[in-house]
């Protein structure tokens, strides 16, 4: 019996098949890589790429994707400091139980402030693949897909990120997609570069240490 924040008498129930089963099931191992940048920088882009080379390969992902997120789950949320940390725990907790069904979970968020982001990688250390998108404020301005940095430069949106709330970017992370003299890499590079990861790490086979 346990405490858990405001939850008392509360017991954890063990299932009977377990994470390292569901892994052999599906011949890869359950991680969240966690694309972080600013709106526009490409991160649905890049989630929707790498999670149709994994396909491709045989490798089962789902996209977690802020904007989709918040017409469902995260749709009490708005945009202030508190709420975008509801939101991205929100996510975390989430991402953590879809990595222990033994997928790889691709979370495509702003996710703005480090501790934030930090608390996500604290919840899974061994298998949280960070992604920053580093792309040039101008880049994702100019491309402005949504209409939204013309908005909030007009001062029609006001705390958006970039323009007059912070953006964070990390101090480590473990892959960086950067724009360079001019060039952003193609998607299918980009996925290229994560799934090329993502082998050499052995998450795209079963854990054999287990067996
Ligand atoms: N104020 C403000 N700041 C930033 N973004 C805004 C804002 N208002 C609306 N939007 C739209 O919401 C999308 C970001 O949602 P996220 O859940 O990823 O944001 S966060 O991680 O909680 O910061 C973001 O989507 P992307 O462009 O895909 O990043 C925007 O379309
Ligand atoms: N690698 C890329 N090269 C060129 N254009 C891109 C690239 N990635 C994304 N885009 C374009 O930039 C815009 C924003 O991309 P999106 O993936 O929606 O960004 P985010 O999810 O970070 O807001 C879209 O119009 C998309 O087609």
């Amino acid at each position: 019996m346990s405490t858990v924040g405001n939850s008392t008498n509360i017991f954890w129930h063990e299932c009977p098949v377990g994470k390292s089963e569901r892994q052999k099931l599906l011949n890869q191992k359950g991680c969240v890589v966690w694309i972080t940048g600013l709106s526009g920088s490409g991160k649905s882009t890049l989630a929707c790429s790498l999670n149709r080379e994994l396909y491709s390969k045989g490798k089962l992902s789902y996209v977690l994707d802020g904007d989709n997120l918040r017409h469902g789950l995260n749709k009490d949320l708005g945009f202030k400091v508190e709420d975008r940390t509801e939101n991205i725990r929100r996510v975390g907790e989430v991402a953590k139980l879809f990595a222990d069904s033994g997928l790889i979970c691709i979370a495509s968020l702003i996710s703005p402030y480090r501790k934030d982001r930090d608390a996500c990688r604290a919840l899974l250390p061994e298998s949280f693949i960070e992604v920053f998108m580093n792309m040039p404020l101008e880049v994702c301005e100019a491309r402005d897909a949504k209409g939204l940095y013309k908005l909030a430069r007009a001062g029609k949106i006001t705390g958006f990120t970039g323009i007059d709330d912070p953006y964070e970017p990390p101090l480590k992370c473990e892959i960086e997609l950067s724009y360079k003299d001019g060039v952003c890499p193609t998607p299918v590079a980009m996925a290229g570069k994560v799934v090329s990861y993502l082998e050499e790490k052995g998450f795209l086979e079963e854990d054999k240490e287990r067996n």
